[in-house]
């Protein structure tokens, strides 16, 4: 099949190529985001593969069915881009990557936690500047505290796994708890309770109308003082606005984002020449103990080999006819 693949990066061009010859799909790279704006560019393709900030609104996806394509290979797990029910009137089939590496966000959100509560970001560039003063690098040992994990899907249960190694007490909230995750030790809990009762708390739940917002100003009130909180599944799980009024009077003594509400109008992107107009995030970076990085989590190169097979796989199985296995179920 013939596919345009938008908001193209380097990484996404070699991990596809590498595995191009075993499926015989013709690609076109294209580096835009897919908008209202550059859908014209999907002319004269079959399929289009897009990625998280490729809004897939209803007018995007009118355009697209007109131009005949019928199905949208997503290269990532989360489909909140998306509007389903226009994407179901229209007949356009809509495929992700719904496990590439799990591992590769459960180690970056331990990353992010093990950086802020070790402050080696600022060790780093101490040394740097030769300065071997300790001053203000006092950390917090993993060993023993209680973390909490929101959601124990693929990438919650890798990061329970770790956490349990790291020999912390682990208590979980998920609409649907894991036999498996019992087994290791993982309590289950009410949300409120893992909210109170942790030191750490770290998201792992898919953003829906449900979980939008989860982390807010009572949410927050909830929970210790001086908690760490860690964010790698989607930024609009966390109200901003709130997380950064916690920040300033303390009651978040840690904050580790790789996902931000707004992230479309400035992840993936260059800006070191601009002036940035995000208020939030301008804040956000304004304090000593908030790690921001920009949706990365999912960037290694064992995720990107498996987000190319996964996705051409996917739509050799439609281009055959074959059941897709892949399919977001549209309800
Ligand atoms: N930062 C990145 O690079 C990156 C990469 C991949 C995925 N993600 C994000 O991580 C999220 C989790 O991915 P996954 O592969 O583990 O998904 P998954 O579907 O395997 O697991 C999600 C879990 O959340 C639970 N859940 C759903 N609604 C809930 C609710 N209201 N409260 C509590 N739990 C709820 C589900 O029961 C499930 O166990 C994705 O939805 C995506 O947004 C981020």
């Amino acid at each position: 099949m013939k596919i345009a693949f938008f908001s193209t990066k380097s990484y996404d061009r070699e991990s596809f190529l590498k595995h191009a010859s075993d499926f015989g799909h013709e690609f076109s790279f294209l580096e835009p985001q897919l908008n209202r704006q550059t859908v014209a560019l999907a002319e004269g393709h079959q399929a289009i593969c897009s990625f998280v900030n490729d809004p897939l609104d209803a007018p995007t996806l009118k355009k697209l069915s007109d131009l005949g394509i019928q199905l949208i290979a997503l290269r990532c797990a989360g489909y909140n881009q998306v509007d389903l029910e226009a994407a179901k009137n229209l007949g356009i089939s809509i495929v992700r990557v719904p496990a590439y590496s799990p591992e590769a966000v459960a180690e970056h959100a331990f990353a992010l936690l093990l950086t802020l509560l070790r402050k080696t970001h600022k060790a780093y560039n101490r040394v740097r500047e030769n300065n071997f003063s300790l001053e203000g690098l006092t950390g917090v040992n993993i060993y023993e505290k209680t973390i909490g994990v929101i959601g124990t899907g693929a990438i919650g249960k890798s990061f329970c796994r770790i956490a349990k190694g790291f020999g912390a007490k682990v208590l979980a909230y998920d609409l649907f708890p894991s036999e498996d995750m019992k087994k290791i030790g993982v309590t289950y809990l009410p949300l409120e309770e893992v909210l109170s009762k942790s030191h750490v708390i770290s998201l792992h739940c898919p953003l829906t109308p449900e979980t939008r917002h989860l982390i807010n100003s009572k949410t927050l009130q909830q929970m210790q003082d001086g908690v760490a909180l860690i964010n790698t599944s989607r930024g609009a799980l966390i109200d901003t606005k709130a997380v950064i009024k916690a920040l300033k009077t303390r009651k978040i003594g840690y904050l580790g984002i790789d996902v931000y509400e707004q992230e479309e109008h400035i992840f993936f992107k260059n800006l070191s020449e601009e002036i940035l107009q995000d208020e939030q995030i301008s804040r956000l970076m304004t304090f000593p103990n908030v790690l921001i990085t920009g949706h990365q989590a999912f960037l290694t190169r064992e995720a990107l080999d498996q987000i190319a097979l996964t996705t051409l796989r996917n739509i050799t199985e439609f281009e055959e006819g074959k059941p897709l296995t892949n399919i977001v179920a549209i309800s």
